[in-house]
């Protein structure tokens, strides 16, 4: 069912906005069914208001659009509300009076006499507009939309909710008592339950809407009303809940009813909080049924209910399903402040991939650890303590375990400390007395760390790849002549060992493309260990974009300050007058295969290009590249050197600004300041596997020409849908026709970018594949560790190097055995 829920809301402030009526509840103090009894009295009332409550204690941000009147009750209300620290700044005043209802406490189930004033009288206004745009889910009743000029005020909400990926969900609390008689009301419902996404119809509703008939019968004429989700509260017999393809059905979770007001309200509130946590529909369900048998056990409409956590441990939900899972990255550069992102060769996109998925699986309740090496190196103080954590991130751990030497190593040297670090890791986890569930792993070395830890313990795991040796070596030229100079560089005998390892031996491999399975997996160098016939071992599960900072209409507290800065660097390195003129922005780690030289190239040999635009290069931790960058370390030096020998050459000064951009928050407010200036993203990277950085520019509004090698020629091409340009990073001329082709057609390419990321690339959907493939691992388990793993990887003896007549065998597509 999880189909029907996408959730694209990293733009949007509010969880939860409901609409509808606040009024007062004037309640007799006898138990009478006639209304014959002399006293009452007043309590706060409406089911909106429950909900903007509930939801608060359940941790969401909500809020409320109603309306009381200009009287004392009126100040009763907001009083309450405020109180209980709903936000009253949506609640409109009306010169009707505060509506009424009036109740006899009873056995039975009395009709209620009610006198409106106040309550329809919402009306529309920017504001509100604004709020809608804004809110993950709004919710209403029958009430709003019983009268006018409230019901027309709901009618235009569904419709800016519906063109802003907003979630309409509508309790359909139809009471007859509440229209005008000579309105079709029944027919009137039936209309905007067509209109809105999810609907929870108790049975008496069904009856009062459809007459007599069986759950069944009510379940399929709401279904075929055409709402996305029904759920039919039972009462005493649960809840029944249905797509039209899939049902669900739960037994009650009360084992005490004390007073059922207010219970439907509390399931809203639980389900609402578990869709906003990212939940599967399922358990959002189960959420919502549980805090609706919480609230039964209390007298009064609401009730202070715990945290998601404690309902979770009270009704043992979920008991054995919320998972221990661990990422294996023994690169070891995580920190909470994610210091030196991009900083070094190996501090790039697999970080910032780990970091999303692990944020976003703990906070759908699993606990997760990033494993990493712990490094006590001056040169990177961050990495040294044991325990590391992300602030506002509860259930995960950055742990740093030792291996090798205390220093840092770059990920080409660590290949022989991983059978160490595995063991301490599987120490550090028997002494806390609990051992993972599942493993992931990330690039050939986490993937080599995962199969040993598989042979010694029986954890199964994944495998992420996130960049392939072999493609690495057909794109470095590696070929017999220099095989052995490129292994003392690169030491592919053991990378490309490890990764197929790796994919022989993991429970699944994932992959963000199909491109990625059905072209880099299936390299020759493979052959034998990729199991491209078993459709369970590939999973193509998209990495996202982190929207909440890479967005193109919101910007961060940095936004002015680099906009400044950006003018200035300007004015520092570009001609008077082309500093307005748009940018070709290069901002990837100074990495060869990144290929800046190859988009530097095309700059300097294209004039139209140079009459059109200048090129921006960023680069992290270097204020002047054009005075000094002695400072770097060598890999970077030379990258910069080349650049600057074309700069030269080609005397492209006043052309080009290089600067520094330290940040993913300064890198965003970069690209929507120079998204202003009709500017470009451009990646001619030689090969890239899947490229977060294209799909980031694009979210900010920054159209992307991109090498069409890798991960990118699905991402901007699917279907017959250009949503950037690619090009070919070796030819310098296909790469200056592509960023002409783009300048010449700039909306296009801008609406097309910001509409893939939007429809296709979010985190929150990554973890969620993530959760459910491991899910369905753990429930098939099986122990089949009848593996190889080379014993280079397990005893460090010389005799057990891998030869190089080995790689040039596997990589030339000889058959070789998986791990040996
Ligand atoms: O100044 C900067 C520039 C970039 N970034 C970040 O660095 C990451 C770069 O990621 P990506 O473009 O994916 O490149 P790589 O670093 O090469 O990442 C590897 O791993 C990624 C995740 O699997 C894959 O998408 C890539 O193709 C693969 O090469 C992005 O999130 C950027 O936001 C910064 O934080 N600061
Ligand atoms: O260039 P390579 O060795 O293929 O690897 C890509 C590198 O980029 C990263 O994403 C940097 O974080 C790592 O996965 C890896 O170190």
């Amino acid at each position: 069912m999880d189909h029907i829920i996408f959730r694209n809301w990293e733009e949007k402030t509010y969880d939860v906005v409901v609409i509808g009526e606040i009024l007062i509840d004037m309640i007799s103090e006898e138990y009478t069914e006639d209304f014959n009894c002399d006293i009452y009295k007043k309590y706060f009332g409406g089911s909106p208001a429950n909900i903007a409550m509930n939801t608060k204690n359940l941790g969401l941000n909500s809020s409320i659009i109603s309306c009381v009147g200009n009287d004392g009750l009126g100040v009763f209300l907001l009083e309450q509300m405020k109180q209980r620290g709903i936000d009253i700044s949506n609640v409109q005043i009306s010169e009707n009076p505060t509506s009424m209802v009036l109740l006899t406490k009873s056995q039975g189930s009395p009709i209620p006499i009610f006198y409106r004033g106040a309550d329809y009288q919402i009306h529309l206004n920017e504001t509100i507009e604004e709020i809608i745009k804004k809110t993950k889910i709004i919710h209403f009743s029958t009430w709003p939309i019983s009268k006018e000029p409230s019901r027309s005020a709901i009618e235009k909400i569904i419709e800016i909710a519906k063109a802003n990926n907003t979630l309409v969900a509508f309790d359909p609390n139809y009471h007859p008592a509440l229209w005008e008689k000579e309105y079709d009301s029944i027919q009137y419902v039936k209309e905007i339950i067509k209109k809105v996404d999810i609907i929870k119809p108790s049975e008496d509703d069904a009856r009062r809407l459809f007459g007599e008939g069986t759950i069944e019968e009510y379940l399929n004429k709401y279904i075929n009303l055409g709402p996305k989700l029904v759920v039919m509260t039972l009462g005493k017999e649960g809840l029944i809940a249905s797509d039209g393809k899939e049902y669900i059905r739960l037994s009650t979770m009360a084992d005490r009813v004390a007073d059922a007001t207010g219970a439907g309200d509390a399931f809203y509130s639980g389900f609402y909080a578990g869709i906003i946590k990212g939940f599967q529909i399922k358990k959002a369900i189960e959420l919502g049924n549980a805090t609706s048998a919480y609230k039964l056990k209390y007298t009064g409409a609401v009730v202070d209910l715990p945290k998601i956590e404690e309902i979770q441990r009270l009704y043992n939900l979920w008991g054995d399903k919320t998972m221990h899972v661990i990422f294996l990255n023994p690169q070891g550069n995580f920190d909470k402040k994610d210091s030196y992102w991009t900083e070094h060769p190996d501090f790039g996109g697999q970080l910032v991939y780990v970091k999303e998925i692990a944020c976003a699986m703990a906070k759908q309740g699993h606990r997760v650890d990033i494993l990493t090496r712990q490094i006590i190196d001056e040169d990177w103080p961050e990495f040294a303590d044991e325990f590391d954590q992300y602030d506002g991130v509860e259930n995960l751990r950055i742990i740093r375990i030792p291996a090798g030497q205390k220093e840092f190593l770059q990920k080409e040297l660590l290949w022989e400390y991983l059978s160490e670090w595995v063991d301490n890791i599987i120490n550090f986890y028997q002494e806390e007395g609990d051992m993972p569930d599942f493993v992931t792993t990330h690039y050939g070395d986490g993937g080599i760390a995962g199969a040993i830890m598989y042979q010694r313990t029986g954890i199964p795991f994944s495998f992420t790849a996130h960049s392939l040796g072999a493609q690495k070596m057909d794109k470095l030229g590696v070929d017999i002549t220099n095989m052995e100079e490129m292994e003392k560089k690169y030491h592919f005998t053991k990378r490309i060992m490890a990764e197929r390892i790796a994919m022989a031996n993991s429970a699944i491999n994932f992959v963000s493309t199909s491109q990625e399975r059905d072209e880099q997996y299936t390299h020759l160098t493979y052959k034998g260990a990729g199991d491209m016939d078993n459709p369970q071992k590939f999973r193509v599960v998209a990495p996202g974009a982190n929207t909440e900072v890479f967005s193109a209409t919101k910007g961060n507290k940095e936004d002015k300050v680099v906009a400044q800065f950006i003018k200035e660097m300007f004015q520092r390195d570009l001609d008077k007058d082309r500093q307005e003129l748009p940018a070709i922005i290069a901002a990837s780690r100074l990495d060869p295969k990144k290929n800046h030289v190859g988009l530097v190239k095309a700059f300097a040999k294209n004039k139209e290009l140079q009459q059109k635009a200048n090129l921006v290069i960023t680069l992290r931790g270097i204020e002047n590249a054009f005075e000094d960058y002695s400072f770097v370390k060598s890999h970077e030096k030379e990258i910069l050197d080349g650049i600057m020998e074309i700069i030269d050459e080609y005397q492209l000064y006043g052309k080009v600004s290089m600067f520094s951009i330290n940040s993913q928050g300064q890198l965003a407010a970069c690209y929507r300041q120079l998204a202003s200036y009709n500017s470009i993203f451009c990646l001619t990277a030689v090969h890239e596997p899947f490229g977060l950085a294209p799909i980031e520019a694009m979210s900010c509004g920054l159209p992307a020409v991109v090498t069409k090698y890798g991960g990118p020629s699905e991402v901007l091409y699917e279907d017959g849908e250009e949503y950037g340009v690619l090009i070919d990073p070796f030819n310098s001329q296909d790469i200056a026709k592509g960023i002409l082709k783009v300048l010449e057609n700039y909306s296009f390419y801008k609406k097309q970018g910001i509409q893939r990321v939007k429809s296709k690339y979010t985190w929150d959907a990554t973890a969620a594949n993530y959760v459910k493939a491991i899910e369905e691992i753990l429930e098939n388990k099986k122990d089949d560790r009848n593996m190889e793993i080379h014993p280079y990887f397990l005893d460090l003896s010389n005799e057990n190097t891998i030869g190089l007549d080995w790689l040039e065998k596997v990589y030339l597509g000889g058959e070789v055995n998986v791990g040996v």
